[in-house]
C-alpha cells in the first residue's frame, strides 16, 4: 500500500502524517543571517528559512525535501553539458567518469549509455553552477552556518538494469566517504533531474538513522556483482520502516550524512539522473581515519588515485579532499 500521491511506504506510524505535510509544504524564502545554536536543536541552525515542522522534522528523520527548488531549465542546461560530457565534448581536470560493472567490460561506446555517474565536476562551470543556486545555498546553510564548501559532486546516471541488480546502490552512509567532521555541519543536497520513482530507482531512506552512529561498511555479497566503491553498512536493523522517496524533477532532498539510505534498480528502459552536491562548513577539520572503520576505502581511494597520478605520488586522503574542495558561500577556512 502507498500513501496517496507521495510515494511513501506507510510504516512509520505518526511519521507520516508529519512526512505528508512536509512534503506539500511550499518553500518559503528568507534571510540566514546567523549560526548560532538552539538548545533544543541539534542538527539544524537558528535560521530564519525553515518553518519550525521543516526544522523539527529534519531533527527527527534526517532528512527534508523541498518541492520544486531547482527550475527545468536549469536541470535541462545541466542535462546538455551532461551529454556533452559523455560525448567527450567537454572535460575538466579531475572529474571522474564511471560505468556500471555490469557494462564497463562491454565495448566502449562514447555517448550517455554507456555512463553510470560523473564525479568530482569542481572544474565544469556548466555542472558547478548547481552546487552554487542561491535557492540551494540558503537552505544548507541552515545545516552548516554560512561558510560553505562544496566537497563532493556528482551527477548519477543511473542505467537501467542489466539484468544483474547492479543499478543497485546499497544501504550506506555517506559519512563513511568523508574524512572530516564534525557530521552535523556536513549535508547532501540530491536534485531530481526527473521524476523519480521506485520503477526507476529513487532514493529509499531509513527515517531517524542520523541519530546513529557509522557504522562498519563492506561490499555487499551481491551475486551480480557491485560497483566500485558502493560499499554498504555491514549490518542495519531490518526492523526500521523504509521510505521510498518519489520526487518530481526539481524537488530536492537535504539529508544527514549519517542517514542510512540507497537506491533501487532501475527497472525501465531510461537513464535515471540525479545531481548532488554535498557541503561542509568551512570550520570543518580533518581527521586521521587510520584504526576506524573507514581505513577500508581510504584504501581503494588511495589506491585509484596512485593509478591516475602515479603509483611514486604520495597522495593522503586529506591531501584528495582538499584538491576537490571549494568554496561555494564566504570564506574557506579549514578544509
Ligand atoms: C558520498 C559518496 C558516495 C559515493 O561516492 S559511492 C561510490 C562512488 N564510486 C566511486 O567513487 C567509484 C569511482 N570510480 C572509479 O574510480 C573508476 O570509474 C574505476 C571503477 C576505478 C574504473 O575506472 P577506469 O580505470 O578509468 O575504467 P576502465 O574502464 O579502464 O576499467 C578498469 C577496470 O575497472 C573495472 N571497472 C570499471 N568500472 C567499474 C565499476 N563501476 N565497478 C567495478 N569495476 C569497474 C573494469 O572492468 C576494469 O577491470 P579489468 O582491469 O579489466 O579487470
Ligand atoms: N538483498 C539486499 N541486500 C542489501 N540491500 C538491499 C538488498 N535488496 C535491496 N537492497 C537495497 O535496498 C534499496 C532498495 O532496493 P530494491 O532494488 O529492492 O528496490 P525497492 O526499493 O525495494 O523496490 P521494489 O521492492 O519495488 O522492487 C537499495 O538501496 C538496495 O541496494
Ligand atoms: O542513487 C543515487 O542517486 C544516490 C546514490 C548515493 O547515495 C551516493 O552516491 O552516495
Ligand atoms: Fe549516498
Ligand atoms: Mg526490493
Amino acid at each position: 500500500m502507498q500513501a496517496p500521491g507521495s510515494g511513501i511506504t506507510p510504516g512509520g506510524g505518526g511519521r507520516l502524517s508529519v512526512l505528508q505535510r512536509h512534503l506539500t509544504a511550499v518553500p518559503v524564502s528568507g534571510q540566514v543571517a546567523t549560526a548560532t545554536y538552539s538548545p533544543n536543536f541539534r542538527y539544524t541552525l537558528d535560521n530564519n528559512l525553515l518553518t519550525p515542522e521543516q526544522r523539527q522534522f529534519y531533527e527527527e528523520n534526517g532528512f527534508l525535501v523541498i518541492k520544486n527548488l531547482v527550475s527545468h531549465k536549469d536541470i535541462d542546461d545541466f542535462r546538455d553539458v551532461f551529454e556533452k560530457v559523455c560525448r567527450k565534448e567537454l572535460t575538466a581536470p579531475g572529474m571522474l567518469v564511471m560505468r556500471d560493472v555490469a557494462i564497463a567490460k562491454s565495448e566502449y561506446v562514447p555517448d550517455q549509455k554507456a555512463i553510470t555517474k560523473v564525479q568530482d565536476f569542481q572544474e565544469l562551470p556548466g555542472l558547478f553552477r548547481y552546487c552554487s543556486l542561491p535557492q540551494i545555498l540558503q537552505y544548507v546553510e541552515c545545516f552548516t552556518g554560512p561558510n560553505i564548501m562544496s566537497m563532493h559532486t556528482m551527477l548519477i546516471n543511473k542505467p537501467p538494469d542489466a539484468g544483474k541488480k547492479t543499478s543497485r546502490h546499497p544501504m550506506h552512509q555517506d559519512l563513511h566517504y568523508f574524512p572530516f567532521r564534525p557530521e552535523d555541519r556536513i549535508v547532501c543536497a540530491w536534485t531530481a533531474m526527473e521524476r523519480i520513482d521506485r520503477s526507476n530507482g529513487c532514493l529509499v531512506v531509513l527515517p531517524g538513522t542520523h541519530t546513529g552512529v557509522l557504522k562498519q561498511h563492506d561490499y555487499p555479497e551481491w551475486e551480480g556483482g557491485v560497483n566500485k566503491m558502493y560499499h554498504g553498512v555491514r549490518d542495519y536493523d531490518p526492523n526500521i520502516p523504509r521510505v521510498h522517496l518519489a520526487m518530481e524533477k526539481g524537488d530536492t532532498v537535504f539529508f544527514h550524512p549519517i542517514l542510512i539510505h540507497g537506491s533501487g534498480m532501475n527497472k525501465t528502459a531510461g537513464f535515471r539522473k540525479a545531481i548532488s552536491c554535498h557541503y561542509a562548513s568551512a570550520d570543518c577539520y580533518y581527521i586521521d581515519v587510520k584504526g576506524t572503520s573507514q581505513e577500508n576505502i581510504e584504501k581503494e581511494v588511495i589506491e585509484i588515485a596512485k593509478k591516475r597520478y602515479g603509483v611514486e605520488a604520495e597522495i593522503s586522503l586529506k591531501d584528495a579532499w582538499m584538491a576537490k574542495a571549494r568554496v561555494a558561500q564566504g570564506e574557506r577556512l579549514n578544509l
